[in-house]
This record gives structure tokens, sequence and C-alpha cells, in this order.
């Protein structure tokens, strides 16, 4: 295919995407010189869904989610259709990650986003019936009104409202539709499914993007599937989780087959959330940290840490405590990474140690820093993940602002730390308690 013109206009240029029912092409526009993207689908398929793509994507035009439609049409044995071109999907990203995972301030940011895009499909009539990270997609560019990522792929979409948008009745046994891993659990009963299905799906995604993945990742049966999702439903799913996502799952779990859910409230849920734990809407999403500042991991268990350069590490009930030497060469200087499942200590960082340099930023990175200024120290209840993320969360601020170079309140908040908790005690070389609440967990690392 690559090569053909499409209708003297679109000029098929590179395979982009695969899926069950077609190919997606990056093709050039000749008249307008800009690229697009193009999806085909062989007629000869049974089930045409492309027809019915066209039909949703015109309907959500109006929704700042929707890939701008350009054109549709057909060739000998294929039907198209002409959109905007987009990047990455959120699978795609996801992948990328070193740790395999979203922060939640990135996961929180990306779930507000996903529940109005998946609301508007609901508005205009549709439910998508196939929500997973790939089916979302990050624009190139987005211009005022547009947001930064999309909803794709309407192939399993269904017109829920009759003419008269009246909910449909209800159909019985009508096999299962969508993913397997995201599916929701009425799916999976081959019952018909509602606005509440589309919305278990992102609950899924969401976990998915904050723990890194779902219990049932490696099975391939969908009943086993089904079973294994009955059982780690709630509480057992959302463990180590802000307490939202119970209330998100409370509220989806209420729904029947017919039942409008409460969009804003879910929205509001995951703000709070976000608010709670003081992200603001300037904080960068995972894939906006310079690659540079991101590092493969380092595995560091007990033994490897007499020869890391970590100096002293006080394993304590919690928090725990590690200062390192961020000279030594086994250490890699620039990314420190526990992750002890087994003895539950969980320190997950990636950062690079920042030595503010304003006048001339540029010289931040490669600046050597004192030897007083050599020693990094890391601290947080290992007892939850959730706190890892927070703790990541933090030096990614660092790193960030470091890099645009300006004052962060993030360094203010450590030397809070510095003068209440750490230099008194870990300098005796003692356990640093903090109170057990949040905003001291966020004031948990210090860097001299
Ligand atoms: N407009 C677009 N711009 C850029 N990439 C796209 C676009 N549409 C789809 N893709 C890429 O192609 C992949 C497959 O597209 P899509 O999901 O629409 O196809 P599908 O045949 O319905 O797939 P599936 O079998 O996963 O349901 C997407 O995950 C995305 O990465």
């Amino acid at each position: 295919m690559i090569g053909t013109t499409l209708r003297n206009r679109w000029v098929l240029e590179k395979k982009i995407g695969q899926g069950a029912f077609g190919d997606i092409y990056a093709a050039r526009d000749i008249e307008t010189k800009k690229n697009v993207a193009v999806k085909m689908e062989e007629c000869t398929k049974k089930r045409e869904s492309l027809k019915l793509e066209v039909v949703v994507l015109k309907s959500i035009q109006d929704s700042p989610y929707a890939p701008i439609y350009i054109s549709c049409g057909r060739i000998p044995n294929y039907n198209y259709v002409v959109m905007e071109l987009l990047g990455n999907n959120l699978a795609q990203l996801k992948r990328k990650m070193p740790t395999g995972k979203f922060s939640l301030g990135t996961t929180l940011r990306l779930g507000i986003e996903l529940i109005s895009a998946i609301e508007d499909v609901h508005e205009a009539g549709f439910l998508h019936r196939d929500i997973k990270p790939s089916n979302f997609a990050l624009r190139r560019t987005s211009h005022k009104g547009q947001s930064f990522c999309c909803v794709i792929d309407f192939g399993l979409a269904r017109k829920y409202v009759d003419s008269n948008f009246q909910i449909r009745p209800a159909r019985q046994n009508i096999g299962f539709r969508g993913t397997a891993r995201y599916a929701s659990i009425a799916s999976h009963q081959s019952e018909e499914l509602g606005r509440k299905d589309d919305l278990w799906s992102l609950y899924y995604l969401l976990i998915e993007f904050l723990v890194g993945q779902l219990p049932w990742r490696k099975l391939k049966e969908k009943d086993e599937i089904k079973e294994m999702k009955i059982k780690y439903n709630c509480p057992a799913l959302c463990q180590g989780l802000p307490p939202e996502f119970v209330k998100f799952f409370e509220h989806i779990n209420s729904l029947k087959y017919e039942d409008k859910p409460n969009y804003q409230y879910l929205r509001n849920l995951l703000r709070e959330t976000y608010l709670r734990y003081h992200f603001d809407d300037n904080y960068p999403f995972d894939w906006e940290i310079p690659s540079e500042n991101i590092q493969t991991p380092i595995l560091i268990s007990n033994s490897t840490v007499a020869n890391t350069g970590m100096s002293s590490v006080l394993p304590t009930r919690s928090p725990f405590l590690a200062e390192m030497d961020l000279n030594s060469p086994k250490l890699n200087r620039e990314f420190i990474s526990t992750e002890n499942m087994n003895s539950n200590l969980f320190l997950n960082s990636a950062f690079k140690p920042i030595h503010q340099n304003n006048q001339n930023p540029d010289q931040n990175i490669n600046n050597p820093l004192s030897r007083s200024q050599q020693k990094l120290m890391l601290a947080y209840d290992p007892t939850s993940p959730r706190n890892a993320d927070l703790f990541e969360q933090q030096l990614k601020r660092i790193q960030h602002q470091g890099k645009s170079n300006t004052v962060n309140s993030a360094e203010i908040e450590m030397d809070n730390l510095q003068n209440q908790n750490a230099n008194q005690n870990a300098n005796q070389n003692s356990v640093i308690h903090f109170p057990d609440n949040q905003s001291s967990h966020r004031k948990c690392c210090e860097i001299m």
C-alpha cells in the first residue's frame, strides 16, 4: 500500500499502526502539504467497522478529544478514512517509561482528561466499548480549544440511544465485546454494555498506569481473567493507592446499564487527589521529563549497598533512610533506584542532582559538586508504594524546575525537612521518624 495515492491527494508513506480491523498509515496531503493519518480496511472483511468509525468520528467533531476528521472514501477492495495524524498512544508511552508505569501526577492528569474524552463520546450517543491505553493518542501539536490527547478507534462503538435520545433496551447474551484485559465484568458475562462499562475499563487502565500492571496481565483465557477481576476488584486492586480510587470503584459499581455516570464526580475525585499531593497545573507529564534525566533503574539490594557507595543504610520500620556517596562510580551518580519487593523496601526515584547555577544554567548538569554536596539523602516510608511514587514526583519536580532554572518549592520543603528532622537525626546515625501524614511524606528528601 505504501506509495498509493488516494483521490490524487493523499500519498501513503509509512505504516504506523495495525489493528484487528485495519492498518493505519502516515500519509502526505499533496494539497495542504501536511501529514495526515489514513486508516484502511479491507472491504472483504465480514465486519465493515470503518463505516461505523466514520459515523462516530464525524459525530464527535465538536469534542476537543476527537482527532480531526478530514475525509473518507473507497478504492478497490478498501475503505479508508483520512484524519489528523496523532503521535504516540498511551500504551507506547507507558512502555517507554523506565519503571513501566506512570507517576501518580501523570496518571491523575491523564485520568481527568480521559473521563472527559469518554463523556464526549457518550454525549454523542455512542459507547466506545474498547477503552484501553492504545486507544488514546497524543496530539502532535494542539491548538487552542483542543486537548493534548485524543480518543481513537471506534470500531466497536455502539449507539446506546435511539433517535429520540432514549436509552435503547438492553439485549440478552450479546457476547463478549472489548479487550480482555480492560473489559468490564459485565462484558465477560455477555451483558449489554452501558456507559458505566467504558468507565470500568478506564478504572482498570488507571490502576495499570499507576501500578505498572494488572494482576491478570499474564492470563490468556477470558474466563480466568473474569474470575480474577471478580476476586481482585476492590479493595485488593486499590491497595496502596489513594482512597479516591476506592470511591471511583464504588461509584461505577453502583451503576446499572441505563444509568448515566457522574463524570464530574469522578473527575473531582482525581482532581482532589491531584491537589492533595500538591501537584499543580504546570506539573510535567512523565514523557515531558528530559530523557537524559531518566536512567534505567538499577536494583540495589542490601548486599550491593556496601560497594555502591551507600555510606549508611538505616532500614527502619518506617521510613527508610539511605545516604549515598554520589562520587561512587558504581552508583552511576545520576540514578538511584531500589526496588526490593520481598523486604517491602521500596525506594524508587529517578533524578539527577542539581547544582543550581542561576547565572549560567547550562553549567548546571556538568558543574562538579563540591565534596560536601556529594551526599544525597533519601528517605520515605517504604511500606507504601504510593509514597515511593510521591517521592519520585518530588525528585522529578526538582529535575524539571532545575532545568527551567526557577526557584522551586520542593527545595524549600527539603530545607524544612533538613531543619526539622534529617540533620538532627541522620547525623546521629539514628532513626528518623516522620509523623504518619501525607504532608510529611512529601517532605522526605534532601539534597545536600
Ligand atoms: N490518527 C492516528 N494518528 C496516528 N496514529 C494512529 C491514528 N489512529 C490510529 N493510530 C495508531 O494505530 C493503532 C491502531 O489503530 P486503531 O486502534 O484505530 O486500529 P484498530 O484496527 O481498530 O486496532 P485494534 O485492533 O487495537 O482495535 C493505534 O493504537 C495508534 O497507535
